[in-house]
């Protein structure tokens, strides 16, 4: 865990520039896989959070709590939140660096609890890179995107070969992600 005062990004880093294909500030994200727990429209008690582009390299997610995402009663369970901010977080590495890259670390300030029906407003923004390692941050702001921080979240990613996906997962992984081999030089930034 990173304690209060000491530096985020940890190590030196280089301003995260999105890559010349990222889509535009205003764009809606659509889901990057179906079966995705975190954005999926296809897993009925998953997290359906729905992403869009702002300015500076940023990605903002909603993210609505439903009974199926309770811990205590009437609350929102502090793993399923994690959940949300890793699906942030990656949106906005994913679709703004458009490097294949997977969480290897992910830590989270829970400030106030998250009730059942309230939607969590995320703002995910990228903090630098350096070499394979991309540093990003987020808040949790309650039911709009200038209410309260409930949660906190900061996190690094790691880029990765496609090959982690096909070699660990599932070897049709990649178009499952509908990225196509004819696509993948031009779209992707793959220098893990
Ligand atoms: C169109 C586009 C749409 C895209 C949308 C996408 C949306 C996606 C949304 C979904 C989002 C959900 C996303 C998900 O859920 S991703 C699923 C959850 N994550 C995983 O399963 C990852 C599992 N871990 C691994 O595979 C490996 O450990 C990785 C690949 C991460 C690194 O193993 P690898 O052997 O390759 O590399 P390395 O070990 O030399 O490490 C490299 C560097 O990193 C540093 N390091 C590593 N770990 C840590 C750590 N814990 N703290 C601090 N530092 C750490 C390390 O010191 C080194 O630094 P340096 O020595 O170089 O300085």
């Amino acid at each position: 865990m990173t304690k209060p005062g000491q530096s985020w990004p940890p190590t030196d880093t280089e301003p995260a520039v999105p890559h010349e294909d990222a889509p535009a500030p205003g764009s809606k994200l659509g889901v990057h896989y179906s079966h995705c727990f975190g954005c999926g429209d296809e897993v009925e008690a998953g997290l359906h959070i729905q992403s869009s582009v702002a300015e500076g390299p940023v990605v903002v997610s909603q993210f609505t709590v439903t009974e199926a995402h309770q811990g205590a009663p009437g609350l929102a369970h502090g793993g399923l939140l994690a959940c949300a901010f890793d699906e942030a977080l990656g949106s906005a590495v994913g679709n703004l660096l458009r490097k294949p890259s997977v969480t290897a670390k992910l830590e989270t300030d829970f400030v106030r609890p998250v009730p059942v029906g309230s939607t969590l407003h995320i703002a995910a923004e990228l903090d630098g890179v350096s070499g394979r390692k991309i540093y990003v941050s987020a808040d949790g702001r309650l039911d709009a995107a200038d209410g309260p921080v409930a949660v906190r979240a900061r996190a690094l990613f790691v880029t990765v070969g496609f090959e982690h996906f096909t070699t660990h997962g599932d070897k049709d992984a990649l178009h499952k992600f509908g990225v196509s081999d004819k696509e993948r030089p031009k779209d992707w930034d793959i220098n893990p």
